[in-house]
C-alpha cells in the first residue's frame, strides 16, 4: 500500500498535476462554453492556466471503450491511454512481470492496484516528455483504490459511462480482431438485438478490415468466452461503487450506445455538446 501511495505521489509532480492546474470539475452543469465538458470546465476557461481535458471513459468490456476514446482523442487532440493496451504491452516484452501478467490477465482478472499504477504512472511520464498534456483514460480507473489515488494526483473533469446490453458484450467481445501489422482493431460481430421493455433494437455491423489487413487478424488471448464472461463479472461486481463515486461528485455522464459506430459517434457528440466541433475542427483542417 505505501508503495501505490508513493507512485501516487510521485506521480502527481511527474504529470504536471500540481499546482499549475487550477482545479475545478466539469460539472454537467456547466454551460458557458461550446462543450461544458472541455479544459476543466466552461465557467472558468478565461483563467489563464488553461489545460487539455482529462476524462475517464468506463464501461464493460466489448462495450467500445477504445473505440470511442480513441476517436475523441483525435478530434480533441489527447492521448488516448489505455492500461489494457499497458498491460498487453508489458506482456509482449518479456519483462520480468510478464509471466506474472499473463496468468492474471488469461484468467479475466484484475492486475493488482500497484502494478497498474506503475504502468500508468510510467506512460504519463514517457507522454509528459514529449509535452503531451491531458488525457483520455480506457480502462482506469477499474477499482475504488485507483479512483482514490487518481484523485489525490489530479482532477477529472469528466467521466463517460458506456453502456450496452449484456447479451450484446460478450458477442462484441469474441468478434474482437487485430491488424498485428498496422495495430487497427476491427470487429467481426453482426449483432441485432430485438427491443424489449422499453429499449429498442439494437444493431450494428460488423467492422470489417481492408483487405490488406485481412490476412493479419490476430484475436486476443482473454478474448475466449469463459474469460470474457469472468472479466464481465468482475467487472460489474466493481463498477458500482465507482459509478456512485463519480455520480456524486457530479461528474458521471451515462450514455447508451445506440448502436453501432455510425449511429453512436455523432449521438455521442452531441451529448458531449462536441458536435459543433467536430465541424470546425474538419473546416480547418
Ligand atoms: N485498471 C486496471 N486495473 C487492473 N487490471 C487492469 C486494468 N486495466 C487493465 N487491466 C488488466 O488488463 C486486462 C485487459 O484490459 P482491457 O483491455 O481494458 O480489457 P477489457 O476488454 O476487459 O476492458 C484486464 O482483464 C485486466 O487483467
Amino acid at each position: 500500500m505505501a508503495r501505490i501511495v508513493r507512485v501516487a505521489r510521485s506521480s502527481s509532480s511527474l504529470f504536471g498535476f500540481g499546482n499549475r492546474f487550477y482545479s475545478t470539475s466539469a460539472g454537467v452543469s456547466h454551460a458557458s462554453s461550446p462543450s461544458p465538458f472541455l479544459h476543466g470546465g466552461g465557467a472558468r476557461r478565461d483563467v489563464a492556466t488553461d489545460r487539455n481535458v482529462q476524462w475517464v471513459f468506463l464501461g464493460c468490456p466489448g462495450v467500445g471503450k477504445g473505440t470511442y476514446a480513441s476517436r475523441l482523442s483525435s478530434l480533441l487532440g489527447v492521448p488516448h491511454i489505455a492500461t489494457g493496451d499497458l498491460v498487453r504491452e508489458e506482456l509482449a516484452s518479456s519483462g520480468p512481470l510478464s509471466q506474472k501478467l499473463s496468468e492474471i490477465v488469461n484468467q479475466g482478472k484484475l492486475v493488482s492496484d500497484e502494478i497498474i499504477v506503475d504502468l500508468l504512472s510510467k506512460r504519463l511520464e514517457a507522454g509528459e516528455a514529449k509535452g503531451e498534456s491531458g488525457f483520455i483514460l480506457d480502462g482506469f480507473p477499474r477499482t475504488m483504490r485507483q479512483a482514490e489515488i487518481l484523485g489525490d494526483v489530479t482532477d477529472i473533469d469528466l467521466v463517460v459511462n458506456l453502456k450496452l446490453p449484456e447479451e450484446v458484450l460478450v458477442d462484441k467481445c469474441l468478434g474482437r480482431r487485430t491488424c498485428n501489422q498496422c495495430g487497427k482493431g476491427f470487429n467481426i460481430a453482426h449483432i441485432n438485438l430485438k427491443g424489449e421493455n422499453g429499449r429498442p433494437d439494437i444493431s450494428m455491423d460488423p467492422l470489417l478490415p481492408p483487405p490488406h489487413c485481412m490476412s493479419k487478424l490476430v484475436t486476443r488471448a482473454d478474448d475466449t468466452e469463459e474469460v470474457v464472461k469472468a472479466r464481465l463479472r468482475i467487472y460489474n461486481e466493481t463498477s458500482q461503487p465507482l459509478e456512485d463515486y463519480y455520480r456524486s461528485k457530479g461528474k458521471l455522464m451515462e450514455f447508451d450506445l445506440p448502436g453501432g459506430i455510425p449511429e453512436s459517434w455523432p449521438r455521442l457528440l452531441e451529448a458531449l455538446r462536441l458536435d459543433d466541433y467536430e465541424e470546425k475542427q474538419s473546416a480547418v483542417a
